[in-house]
């Protein structure tokens, strides 16, 4: 195992010693964080502010599609929205980035070029991680070279949880260096990790091996993206700040679907990793379906008119 003393400088320096760091977090409490979750869920916004939290969520989004039956006709009508989400209205804002599986990068690629929307592939066997690492790291190059952004890999679910540290850690070194200028976004797979302990350890031990964003889900997997499980992320990446200077992204994803959702975890950012994360740079919401939702908001917000979801394309 090879330690980065560029992530975390002078932390942890061998296997032995990243267990006994991770094992050494303070541990989660369980009620606190679910109470505070569910404190700052029900605060209240006012109108003004609601335009504000819908405009920023829909650039917030990665527009995903990650389904067996995905088509490259379907990509390039993902990739048109994600431009445009609202052709009857230029000052909807694009979305932060199209998510696709690697074959389909190139495609997006094409469609989005000179946009400044961002593709993104998951990568790595995604979504089950079972895959041996030549396998992963040829996934990862082929989605770097034809021109993914951003790469979303999934990390070992069995190492991590049979207590192998070092191998998820090594992996992620490994997968890092195949993305070159790509950022990389870790899947913790928070629904397999059983307790918020391991969420937290899950996420320095990305953090530590280079991630540029932690992510909380494939969106296959059941549960995905709670609100106590982005709580506990989002104060990994503040505390990892404080003690390394280096930030950290965060994208939760899978199953959010409402503008409510997606303000409920804007104001879980502010509150708990602070204004500094709220931005695309550093917040991303991994969605399949949440943009019409937020689109309809926006038009009732701005028009007083509730548009019906087939005002909208589909998702
Ligand atoms: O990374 C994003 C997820 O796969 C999307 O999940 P979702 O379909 O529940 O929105």
């Amino acid at each position: 195992m090879c330690v980065s003393t560029e992530t975390l400088p002078g932390l942890v320096t061998g296997t032995a010693e990243l267990r006994r760091f991770l094992h050494g977090l303070p541990g989660v409490d369980q009620v606190g964080a679910e109470e505070r979750a569910a404190r700052l869920a029900t605060r209240s916004i006012k109108k003004s502010a609601k335009a504000e939290a819908i405009d920023l969520a829909i650039s917030m989004v990665d527009l995903t599609t990650l389904e067996g039956a995905d088509t490259p006709g379907k990509v390039r009508a993902l990739c048109a929205k994600g431009m445009h989400p609202d052709p009857g209205d230029a000052s909807v804002p694009k979305v932060a980035a199209i998510c696709v599986y690697s074959d389909l990068v190139a495609e997006a690629v094409r469609a989005l070029t000179g946009s400044g929307v961002g593709v993104a592939s998951v990568a790595t066997a995604f979504p089950s991680g079972r895959a041996p690492l030549d396998a992963k790291l040829a996934d990862t190059r082929r989605a770097v070279d034809d021109g993914a952004s951003e790469i979303d890999m999934v990390i070992d679910r069995g190492a991590f949880l049979a207590g192998d540290y070092a191998k998820v850690y090594d992996e992620i070194v490994a997968i890092k260096a195949e993305c070159g200028e790509a950022h990389l976004k870790v899947i913790l797979e928070t629904g397999e990790l059983v307790t918020y302990d391991n969420v937290r350890r899950a996420s320095w031990l990305a953090m530590m091996a280079g991630a540029d964003f932690i992510k909380t889900s494939t969106g296959k997997v059941s549960p995905a993206a709670t609100l106590p499980v982005t709580l506990v992320m989002l104060e990994a990446v503040r505390d990892y700040r404080a003690r390394t200077g280096r930030q950290v992204g965060v994208k939760p994803a899978g199953g959010i679907r409402s503008t409510k959702d997606a303000i409920k975890h804007l104001v879980l950012v502010n509150e708990t990793a602070g204004p500094d994360w709220l931005t695309p740079r550093w917040f991303r919401i991994g969605a399949s379906s949440l943009l019409n939702d937020l689109l309809m908001q926006r038009r009732k917000l701005t028009t007083g008119v509730y548009a019906g979801p087939d005002y909208f394309t589909m998702d």
